[in-house]
C-alpha cells in the first residue's frame, strides 16, 4: 500500500507503518497543500493520512474515490463530509481517547491563565512594566470550590472535570444531549439544562464536537446569561463561539475573561483585541501537542491504515455524522 501523509508524522507511527511494509510519502514543505494540490497528490496513492486542517469535502472525495481509507490524525472530523464519504464508500478513521488528557490539560491551563491574568502578567514583564507590588493590583479569581460547567462531557470533558475536582474541589455541572452516568457517579457531576449551565458556571468549558447544532452557540445571547465573573474556555473548535460577541462580552464586563485553544478563524491575527485583554489567554490550537500524545495518535492513525491494508476491520472508523 502507498500512502500520502500531509505533514511529517511523529516517529512512533512512522516506524509502525514502515515495519508493516507500507510505502510512505510525507509532505515535508513548510507550507500547507491547497485543496487542488491535495487532490492531485492523492491520485498516486492508495490511502491518505491527514495530519493537516485541509477540508475533505464532497468535491475532494468524488475526485479521490480510489482511496481505501482516510486516516485522520485527530479526533475531530468536522472538516470531513462524512455523509459523502459513506455514500462513496471511503472509510474515515480518527484518534479518540489517546489525546483526552493532553487536551484537558490545555483547557485546565487556559482556565488558570485567565483566572490569574497569567499571559498578561508575562507580557508586562517583557515590556519592562513589573512596577512595584501593590496589594490591590493584579488580582485574579480563586478557583477553589467554584462551579465548573462542562458543555460536552465526553472523553476530554471527563478528564477536565476530574482535574478540576482533584485540584480545586470544584463542583461539576454539565450539559450533554444524553447523560454521562460515569461522571455523575465518579465525579458527582450534575446534569443541568443549557440555560442552567450558563447561569451557574464560574468556569464554562466547551468540549463538544463542532456540528450544525453546536456551531455559534456561544454568542451574545449565551454570554449575556453567564455570570460577570465567569471564565469561558474553548479547547474544542473555534466556530462554536462567535468571536465578535466574545470580544464585546469581555470588553463590556458581561463575562470576566476567556481561555482559547481554538479561534474563529484560525489562525488568529496578531492584532486581535483578545490578545491585549488581561483576562484572556490564547494558544494556537496545541491541545494535544505533547510528544507522548502525538506519538500515540500517530500509532493509532497508522493502525487504521495497516488494518485497511490487511483487509481487517478498522479500529476507529467514524460511523456517525
Ligand atoms: N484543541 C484541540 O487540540 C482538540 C480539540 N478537540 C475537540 O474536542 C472535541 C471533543 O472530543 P472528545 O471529548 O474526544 O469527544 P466525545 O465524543 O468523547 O465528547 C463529546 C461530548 O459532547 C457531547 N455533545 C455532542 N453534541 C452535543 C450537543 N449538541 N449539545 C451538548 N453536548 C453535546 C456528547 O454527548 P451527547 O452525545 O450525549 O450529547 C459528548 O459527551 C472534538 O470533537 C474536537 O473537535 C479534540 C482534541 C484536541
Ligand atoms: O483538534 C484536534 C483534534 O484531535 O480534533
Amino acid at each position: 500500500m502507498k500512502i500520502f501523509i500531509t505533514r511529517v508524522l511523529p516517529p512512533a507511527g512512522l516506524a509502525m507503518l514502515e515495519r508493516a511494509g507500507v510505502q510512505v510519502t510525507q509532505w515535508t514543505e513548510r507550507r500547507g497543500l491547497s485543496h487542488d494540490e491535495l487532490v492531485a497528490h492523492c491520485q498516486q496513492y492508495d490511502a491518505l493520512l491527514l495530519a493537516s486542517d485541509n477540508t475533505i469535502d464532497r468535491a475532494f472525495l468524488e475526485q479521490c474515490r480510489h482511496l481505501k481509507v482516510i486516516s485522520l490524525l485527530s479526533v475531530g472530523y468536522d472538516k470531513v463530509d462524512i455523509a459523502a464519504a459513506n455514500e462513496l464508500g471511503i472509510p474515515v478513521t480518527n484518534t479518540p481517547g489517546v489525546l483526552s488528557a493532553a487536551t484537558a490539560d490545555t483547557a485546565f491551563l487556559l482556565m488558570l491563565a485567565s483566572s490569574r491574568k497569567a499571559f498578561f502578567q508575562h507580557k508586562r514583564i517583557i515590556r519592562g512594566e513589573w512596577g512595584f507590588s501593590e496589594p490591590t493590583a493584579n488580582l485574579g479569581i480563586a478557583l477553589e470550590g467554584k462551579t465548573l460547567g462542562i458543555w460536552g462531557l465526553g472523553s476530554i470533558g471527563y478528564v477536565m472535570a476530574q482535574r478540576c475536582v482533584q485540584a480545586f474541589g470544584m463542583k461539576v455541572i454539565y450539559h450533554n444531549r444524553g447523560r454521562n452516568e460515569a461522571a455523575e457517579k465518579e465525579l458527582g457531576a450534575q446534569w443541568v439544562s443549557f440555560e442552567e449551565l450558563l447561569a451557574q458556571s464560574d468556569v464554562l468549558s466547551v468540549h463538544t464536537a463542532l456540528t450544525p447544532e453546536t456551531a455559534g452557540r456561544f454568542n451574545m445571547t449565551a454570554f449575556s446569561q453567564m455570570k460577570p465573573s465567569a471564565i469561558f474556555v474553548n479547547a474544542a473548535r473555534g466556530a462554536i463561539h462567535h468571536e465578535g460577541d466574545l470580544i464585546a462580552a469581555i470588553q463590556q464586563g458581561i463575562i470576566w475573561g476567556a481561555g482559547l485553544d481554538v479561534t474563529n478563524p484560525e489562525p488568529m491575527q496578531p492584532d486581535n483585541p483578545l490578545l491585549e485583554m488581561p483576562t484572556v489567554a490564547v494558544l494556537p490550537h496545541i491541545g494535544s501537542a505533547t510528544a507522548e500524545t502525538r506519538n500515540a495518535m500517530s500509532e493509532m492513525a497508522a493502525q487504521n491504515i495497516i488494518a485497511s491494508m490487511k483487509g481487517e476491520p478498522l479500529p476507529n472508523q467514524v460511523t456517525s455524522l
